[in-house]
């Protein structure tokens, strides 16, 4: 699913099942759902009572989804949150909090069962222990930031080694409580009140002195997460025997570098920077029904005051969207008639002001809100649904956080140095791995070489019969040219006779001076025509048709070696 298509606000109601106790004590359920987005809730009226307050009624509401009492953790994870956890890589911020009545089902849709003793590892086991998942948005969320991020990793690393570049993830955490309109850094308790600052350039708020923790793993941030909850402030009230007596934000910011090598000489670096806030709001809580009294009581109006303020704030925002844009028909002007917008007062709590960013505009929000079905907790549960249905209205329009800068020159050097460490190293791996194949060639070309002496060694006998070969040759020739030499001395003798005795007449002309120097060579292959001791002998240059019986002896030079 792109950003594109995930919505900006959702808006989701989760009714709790009906606990032991309360099943035991006859309580009924008061609410249902219908379809997977519509809340139905009834109110019995008091027979024979007239009031208005005093009838019945039945009230239905839509919401983005509804979650019925049998809807699992994973189901609620996974309808709601899951989408989002990949935007908050590429640079968006997104807010999820838990809405609702104390005991309606907060904490538990925030954190799950175990909430506050147990490690992530024993998370996971008593999931598989109990045969129900039982783990909550925060850790789920985690989980899946961590994998994403390791999945994106891989996917740069093959991108880098083919393009270039580097790139690096940082995750930072940070957790604080909002307890009697007062800040405290969960991470540290020694913290005293801390105070919120505002950027107005930015539009953004921040808490001044909080601690933000780097962390690795999903792991880090629930031992993280673990030891927060030991110093946050919860406590036995008659609604809730677990009752967070504070609101609790986690925040978890996912920093992206990544640097692109656009050309040789400017290499630019782009930083997105998501935040992913989740809340835990304290329950509100009727005075009259909880029978608080002392601290209690205290905090209790103070848990109320800033959740009427974000009850407002929600009002506002909802209300600004309202505007009404008519045109005049009979005039040419354009007026524009607004309804009355009221002003949003994210000062008038601690809690409010600290959302300010992420209420305003430029970050998704998820409401879950919680609801007991019990028919006692009839009016909690019908204002956490009108309260909800209100926050329907919010328009966002989330922003991608990203800065694209192009490098300092020190950032350049820095950069140009890391890389240049990086490639020494490869530089020395490919060495090393060289080494390694020249020795193989090396061995390689000696296995060559005894297999070749070993062949040789086998094609001795052939060798030896053609050595044999030519020694008899040789002695043929020179055999040959002993008769030739032999013959022509012959020769000599006849001509010296005959030219006393007779002349001689041929039809070719023999020359009778002795032979050229360079007629030297052609000797051998004069050929006599008869060889007959009566007769005079005529020699003549053998023709191309008539090959001499000499020319067919096989010329083998007595220095050819093999
Ligand atoms: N969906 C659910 N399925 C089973 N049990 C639930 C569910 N929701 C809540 N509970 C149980 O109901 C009790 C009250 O829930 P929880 O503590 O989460 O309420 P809360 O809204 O956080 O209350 P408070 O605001 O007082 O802290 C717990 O024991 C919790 O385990």
């Amino acid at each position: 699913m792109s950003a594109e298509d995930i919505p900006n606000v959702i808006v989701a109601v989760r009714i709790r099942p009906l606990s032991l106790d309360e099943q035991n004590h006859g309580h009924r359920s008061c609410c249902h759902v219908v379809g997977d987005q519509t809340v139905i809730i009834e109110k019995e009226g008091i027979p024979n009572r007239h009031l208005k307050s005093q009838r019945g009624s039945t009230n239905e509401y839509g919401f983005d989804i509804a979650f019925p009492v049998e809807a699992t953790q994973d189901e609620v994870y996974d309808r709601t949150v899951k989408n989002v956890i990949p935007t908050i890589l590429d640079g968006f911020n997104a807010t999820i909090f838990a809405y609702g009545a104390t005991g309606a089902g907060k904490t538990h849709t925030m954190m799950g069962k175990h909430r506050d003793s147990k490690s992530y590892d024993e998370f996971i086991d008593d999931e598989y222990e109990d045969g129900v998942p039982d783990t909550g948005i925060i850790p789920q969320s985690l989980s899946d930031i961590f994998r994403l991020i390791h999945i994106r990793q891989e996917e740069e690393k093959a991108q880098h080694e083919n393009e270039g570049g580097s790139s690096s993830w940082t995750v930072t955490v940070s957790y604080l409580e909002v307890y009697n309109e007062a800040i405290r850094d969960l991470l540290n308790p020694k913290s005293k009140n801390l105070s919120l600052r505002e950027d107005a350039q930015k539009g953004v708020v921040h808490v001044s002195g909080l601690r933000h923790v780097d962390v690795a793993s999903a792991t880090d941030v629930l031992d993280l997460l673990r030891t927060g909850n030991c110093n946050r402030r919860t406590g036995a009230t008659s609604a809730n025997k677990d009752s967070s007596r504070s609101h609790a934000v986690l925040q978890v910011t996912v920093k992206h570098t990544s640097t692109t090598l656009l050309s040789r000489h400017s290499p630019n670096a782009e930083i997105s920077e998501g935040k992913l806030s989740m809340i835990d709001l304290a329950g509100s809580e009727r005075a009259s029904s909880t029978q608080n009294s002392g601290i209690r009581l205290t905090e209790g109006a103070n848990i109320n005051k800033s959740l009427l303020a974000l009850a407002n704030c929600i009002n506002a925002l909802s209300s600004t969207t309202q505007k009404v844009m008519r045109r005049r028909s009979d005039s040419a002007l354009k007026v524009k008639e607004k309804r009355f917008i009221p002003r949003t007062k994210y000062r008038d709590s601690k809690l409010t002001h600290l959302l300010k960013s992420s209420l305003e505009g430029d970050c998704r929000l998820i409401m879950i809100a919680n609801i007991s079905p019990s028919h006692t907790s009839f009016e909690e549960s019908h204002n956490t649904l009108k309260y909800a249905n209100r926050a329907k209205n919010i328009k966002i329009r989330p922003k991608m956080h990203v800065v694209t800068a192009e490098m300092t020159h020190i950032q350049r050097a820095e950069k140009l140095e890391q890389e240049n460490a990086n490639l020494r190293k490869e530089l020395a791996e490919v060495r090393a791995k060289r080494k390694t194949i020249d020795g193989n060639v090396l061995n390689s070309l000696n296995l060559v070489d005894a297999k070749r002496a070993k062949h040789n060694a086998g094609s001795e006998p052939q060798t030896m019969h053609l050595r044999r070969t030519i020694d008899r040759l040789e002695r043929e020739n020179k055999e040959l040219q002993d008769k030739v030499r032999e013959m022509e001395n012959e020769l000599g003798q006849l001509r010296s006779q005959s030219a006393r005795s007779q002349p001689i007449s041929t039809p070719n002309k023999v020359s009778d001076k002795s032979p050229h120097p360079s007629s030297a060579r052609k000797r051998a292959s004069l050929v006599p025509q008869r060889h007959l001791s009566t007769h005079p002998v005529v020699y003549r240059t053998p023709s191309r048709q008539t090959p001499s019986r000499l020319s067919l002896i096989p010329r083998i030079s007595t220095g050819s070696k093999f």
